[in-house]
């Protein structure tokens, strides 16, 4: 497979997402294999040098003043940027070094494809912003953390690593983040960014839901995206579904979040797609997924990398639940493993199928079935006991 993707990549075949994800696997593992402990050390090191390097060059929008089709001395950029060029050139070489920048002669530097990724607001860059700004600081602290509150997995809405980290324990991270509504902008741009790391969304045939739309008109809600953030993943269901009526499915989130969503569901993308726009076509409902639901009688409540909530009187019989998560196989794929250390700073954590069992149950749920994608993304469709 190596060398297929390696004559691929010589022709210039762009690999599809599932190639690309199966070459990366491929490759780490090989990189296991050859590298010893020390290897790991310098490597990671070196990352942790990268993210902050890249997040300064964010705030101080250095990757704008890189000419996209062009080349740019450093002290041309030191001075656009405001900025010591001595400081510029060291910090452009770290990433030089790891193949982000690249470096003409010794006193000019470009752009690769890596770094253009970074100029515009896109989900990338938000992702990477997210990563640094959020989750970051509670891993710094959790040496700390558990030097206070011992040896104990953080499950709890308050006292989680991350309201630790701030110095407010005493909050949730939901009134934390709530503070702060440029925060979680950055975090709804990115969570789109990962949904094509995670695509739910492929994992599901909702043909079903058009043809049934088709056959009885009426104003039934068919999909509820519930906690469905700034409406990506309704956007892509509606992108794979021909024939879904956007107006007859619901995006519900917090109300703050919803506001957001009106003014970044063209996914901050310079030329939003028809599609982007179509899906403010659907009805935007601000709620608390603890509270009741406030729409019954759905086909399909989706709710993705959420709170499995109870639905209880809200769905008619023929409802069904539809829960997109990522179930960790025991071991877990090393990205269900890396997003359950992330979710544990929040208290949250990720499951197993049988935690998913227990949670059904107690939200009068029963599974029937499951369809797994990679890296233990996993859709289980569910009805009323
Ligand atoms: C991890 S994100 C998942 C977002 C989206 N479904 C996805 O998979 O990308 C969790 C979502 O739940 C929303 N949320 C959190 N608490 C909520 C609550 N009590 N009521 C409604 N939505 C909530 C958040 O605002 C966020 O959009």
């Amino acid at each position: 497979m190596l060398t297929d993707a390696a004559k691929g990549l010589r022709r210039g075949t762009s690999a599809s997402p599932e190639q690309h994800a199966g070459l990366v696997e491929i490759l780490k593992r090989v990189v296991e294999l050859v590298h010893g402990p020390r290897d790991d050390i310098m490597d990671t090191m070196t990352g942790f040098c990268q993210i902050a390097v890249i997040r300064l060059f964010i705030k101080w929008k250095v990757f704008e003043k890189i000419p996209v089709a062009g080349i740019i001395s450093y002290k041309e950029l030191a001075a656009v940027v405001g900025a010591d060029v001595s400081l510029i050139t060291r910090l452009c070489w770290l990433l030089v070094a790891t193949g982000v920048l690249r470096q003409e002669g010794p006193h000019r530097v470009a752009h690769t494809k890596k770094s253009e990724a970074y100029t515009t607001v896109a989900p990338l860059r938000a992702q990477l912003q997210m990563g640094f700004d959020e989750y970051m600081p509670p891993i710094l602290a959790m040496p700390r953390y558990f030097d206070a509150y011992g040896l104990k997995e953080p499950t709890g809405k308050l006292h989680s690593v991350k309201a630790f980290a701030e110095g407010e324990p005493e909050i949730s991270v939901t009134d934390l983040m709530n503070r702060h509504s440029k925060r979680v902008a950055t975090m709804l741009l990115a969570l789109s960014a990962m949904e094509k790391m995670y695509p739910h969304s492929g994992l599901y045939d909702f043909s079903w839901v058009a043809a049934r739309a088709a056959e009885s008109p009426g104003d039934r809600p068919l999909i509820v995206d519930v906690g469905g953030g700034n409406g990506h993943t309704l956007r892509a269901i509606y992108n794979d579904t021909p024939g879904l009526p956007i107006s007859r499915c619901v995006l519900e989130d917090l109300p703050e979040v919803i506001e957001v969503a009106k003014t970044t569901a063209d996914n901050g993308r310079q030329r939003p797609t028809t599609a982007d726009k179509e899906v403010l076509g659907a009805r935007l409902v601000g709620m608390d997924f603890f509270k009741e639901q406030p729409v019954k009688g759905a086909l399909i409540y989706h709710t993705l990398r959420c709170d499995l909530e109870a639905f209880g009187d809200a769905m008619a019989p023929d409802s069904k639940v539809l829960v997109g998560e990522i179930v960790m196989s025991n071991p877990p794929a090393q990205s269900a493993a890396m997003m359950d250390m992330l979710l544990g700073t929040i208290g949250g954590k990720e499951r197993t199928i049988e935690g998913f069992h227990d949670i059904a149950g107690r939200a009068g749920l029963q599974i029937t079935a499951v369809s797994r994608g990679p890296r233990d993304v996993v859709i289980m469709e569910c009805e009323k006991v």
